[in-house]
């Protein structure tokens, strides 16, 4: 993921990291000896994580953060950089979906997801820029979909956010390599995930 051969000793902050992806994400990089900063909103969730990681002889911290707050991002980044060094890497996954038909008028489920797939992700790499672009090295790992690729039904907020994230990236990418900073878009299928239960009370959200 990040430059060279090797990701020992690098530095990464991994979002949506109390869960599904991100958290395994959170835990390959420790295994790979990635020093990781783990971010969320669930903090006994990250809590959980970093102990698993310490267990198997990793680094890790836990900053408690909702991706949707600017303030909390920078946070998120100062204590990166002051506990564990400066960013390499930043894998910008944390994310949600809902399937709900259009005419069922879920405004506030499509803003949830627009704040945190689009605004959080933009956000998240922004506030790691300007350190990338001073040590003229780093990696943003931008999680897509492959509803970036294609539509679904049921899905097409979502389906827009990830678009976003397919237009930003290559956008992104092209602004940064200059600076030596490389910019990955990831598609994945379905994977199942625990917290991901249909638990959802309105029974328009399926
Ligand atoms: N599972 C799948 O089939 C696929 C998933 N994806 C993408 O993968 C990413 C991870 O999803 P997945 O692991 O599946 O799902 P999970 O629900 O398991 O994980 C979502 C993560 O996002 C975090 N999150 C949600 N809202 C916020 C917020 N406001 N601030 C900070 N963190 C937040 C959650 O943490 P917390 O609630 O603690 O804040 C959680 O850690 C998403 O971007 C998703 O779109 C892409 C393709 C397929
Ligand atoms: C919600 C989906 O089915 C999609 N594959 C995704 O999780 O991005």
């Amino acid at each position: 993921m990040a430059s060279g051969n090797s990701l020992a000793g690098k530095v990464a902050i991994v979002t949506g990291a109390s869960s599904g992806i991100g958290k395994a994400t959170g835990l390959a990089l420790a295994k790979a000896g990635v020093k990781v900063a783990l971010a969320a909103r669930r903090i006994d969730k990250l809590q959980e994580v970093a102990k698993q990681i310490s267990e198997n002889g990793g680094v890790s911290i836990c900053v408690e953060t909702d991706v949707t707050k600017r303030d909390q991002i920078k946070v998120l980044v100062h204590e990166t950089i002051t506990q564990l060094g400066p960013v390499d890497i930043l894998v910008n996954n944390a994310g949600l979906w809902y399937y709900s038909l259009m005419q069922n008028q879920m405004e506030d489920l499509w803003e949830e997801q627009i704040d945190v797939n689009i605004k959080g992700l933009t956000n998240c790499a922004a506030a790691v820029l300007d350190g990338m672009i001073k040590q003229g090295s780093g990696h943003v790992v931008n999680m897509s979909s492959d509803s970036g690729k294609k539509g679904f039904p049921g899905l097409a907020v979502y389906t827009g956010t990830k678009f976003y994230v397919e237009g930003f990236s290559q956008t992104l990418r092209q602004e940064v390599c200059k600076f030596g900073i490389r910019v990955t878009c990831i598609q994945p299928g379905d994977v199942t995930v625990e917290d991901r239960e249909k638990t959802h009370p309105d029974p328009r959200v399926c």
